[in-house]
This record gives C-alpha cells, sequence and structure tokens, in this order.
C-alpha cells in the first residue's frame, strides 16, 4: 500500500513573510494523526523554502518543503539556476521537474526534465515528474500516448530502485488554473496507464511503489472523488494550497480515506 502525498505548489505567490505565516497557520491547525496516513510537502518559491521549513521544524511538524524547479548541473555558469546541493542544503527533501508551466514558457524538453530528474535522485531527493496533455492533444491526438511518451522520456536511464522513488504527477495542462478538473475517470484512466508503464518499465513491484498524482484544479469539492480512485495516491495542488483552510482540507480528506500502515 501506497501512503498518499499531498503536495502543495505556490508557484511564484507568497513572498517570505507571507510563506511564513501560511506555513504558520498550516501548523496551528493541523492534527498530526494526519501524518501517519498522507504525507505533506509545499513547495514555496526558492527564496521561501528555508523560512517556512525553520517554521514547521520549530513546531516540530513533519511537513516537507521542495523546490519548484532545479538545474542539472552541479554548479557553474548558470544565472538565475539553482543546483540540486542548493536546494537540498536548504532542506528540500522533493523537487518539481517538468510542470507544464516550465515546458510551456521556459521551453523545457523532455530531455532536460530526464536530466533533472536523474540529478535530483543522485542528491538523494524526491523528483516529482510532471507530465500532462494539452486539450488539443486530448481531443485531436491519443492522450495516453503522449503522456505514457512523457512519462518514458523522464524516466529514461535510471535503475529500478531509483524508479521507486519518483513520483509522478498527472496534470493534464487543461485543467491546470481554469477550475475544469478532469473527472475522476479520466484522471484513474491514465493514472493507471501510467502505472502500467512503470510496471512495463521497471517491474510490477517498483510500480507499486510508484506513487501517482493527480493535478489540475483540486479542491475542497472534488478531492474525494479523485483520491478514491484505485490508481490516484494524492495530489499536486496550486490554487487551494494557497490558503490553510483549504490545504488543510484537502490533507484531512486525503487521511480519512488513506488506511494507516502503508508503505514508505
Ligand atoms: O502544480 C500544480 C498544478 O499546476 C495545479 O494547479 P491548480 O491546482 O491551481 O490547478
Amino acid at each position: 500500500m501506497r501512503i498518499p502525498l499531498i503536495a502543495g505548489n505556490w508557484k511564484m505567490n507568497l513572498g517570505i513573510a507571507e510563506g511564513v505565516v501560511l506555513s504558520q497557520n498550516i501548523c496551528n491547525n493541523f492534527d498530526k494523526s494526519w501524518l501517519d496516513r498522507v504525507d505533506v510537502l509545499v513547495c514555496p518559491p526558492a527564496i521561501g523554502l528555508r523560512p517556512c521549513l525553520t517554521v514547521f521544524e520549530f513546531e516540530r511538524l513533519k511537513v516537507q518543503v521542495g523546490a519548484q524547479n532545479v538545474h542539472w548541473q552541479p554548479q557553474g555558469a548558470y544565472t538565475g539556476e539553482l543546483s540540486c546541493d542548493m536546494l537540498a542544503s536548504a532542506g528540500c527533501t522533493a523537487v518539481i521537474v517538468g510542470h507544464s508551466e516550465r515546458r510551456n514558457l521556459f521551453g523545457e524538453t523532455n530531455e532536460q526534465v530526464n536530466l533533472k530528474l536523474r540529478a535530483v535522485l543522485a542528491q538523494g531527493m524526491t523528483p516529482i515528474a510532471c507530465v500532462g496533455e494539452s486539450l488539443a492533444v486530448r481531443e485531436g491526438h491519443d492522450p495516453v500516448e503522449y503522456v505514457c511518451a512523457q512519462v518514458d522520456a523522464a524516466l529514461a536511464g535510471i535503475d529500478e530502485a531509483e524508479a521507486a522513488r519518483c513520483v509522478i504527477a498527472y496534470e493534464p495542462v487543461w485543467a491546470i488554473g481554469t477550475g475544469r478538473t478532469a473527472t475522476p475517470e479520466q484522471a484513474q484512466q491514465m493514472c493507471a496507464a501510467i502505472r502500467a508503464l512503470v510496471a512495463d518499465r521497471f517491474g510490477s513491484d517498483v510500480a507499486e511503489q510508484v506513487r501517482v498524482l493527480y493535478g489540475g484544479s483540486v479542491n475542497v469539492g472534488n478531492i474525494d472523488a479523485l483520491i478514491v480512485q484505485p490508481d490516484i495516491d494524492g495530489a499536486l495542488v496550486g490554487g487551494a494550497s494557497l490558503e490553510a483552510s483549504s490545504f488543510l482540507a484537502l490533507i484531512k480528506a486525503c487521511a480519512s480515506h488513506a488506511g494507516a500502515g502503508g508503505t514508505r
């Protein structure tokens, strides 16, 4: 059994002070027993990583912090970039790679996503590899084939042990920030196809361990129907992670559906 993961991606929202306030508000209303059933991660902008983690550490709350992006090289003349080592030194345990906003707005390629994923694994952190089809692909092509090709590219060149440590987030581009969520059936179909691909490439044991998240307009009203799907192991949440009340409600919903005693 897989422990579900609720990951909040704050994107380019909340400065240091606002991020600290949100982290404190999360702590103030957090039921620690939820962490027996669900893993929780917040991904602030890079400048907020250490300050937010300090809040969680001070409150002795095992909420993890993750980064939204990374460069795959260890150091060098890469203005504006951060290395895996730098993120780890700030306390990051996970890094989002290949978010559709980075692919579409900053031209990130499948090859670069793979380089990032491998660098994150080599650092001992968890990569959250984002995949997902545009509306044009959903309506005019085979979305499963398209998304599975993205997964294949992201996981290229890694071994079974590394694959088992990966998290894959299925985020249909047309559902991100639009209020238009994939139906639970659509999300389940794609997440099952992703797991089947992992089983084909790395074996069924690995596929049973890999967490596959859904992302795209997840909110308090749709989390229950999504999280009960057999191949959806949590959510990558944008807008609803920016308020403590909605983020906590998602964690609570996820915890209430998950059995205790899963494998990590
Ligand atoms: O990384 C998160 C996703 O892009 C989802 O964002 P959203 O929940 O605001 O649609």
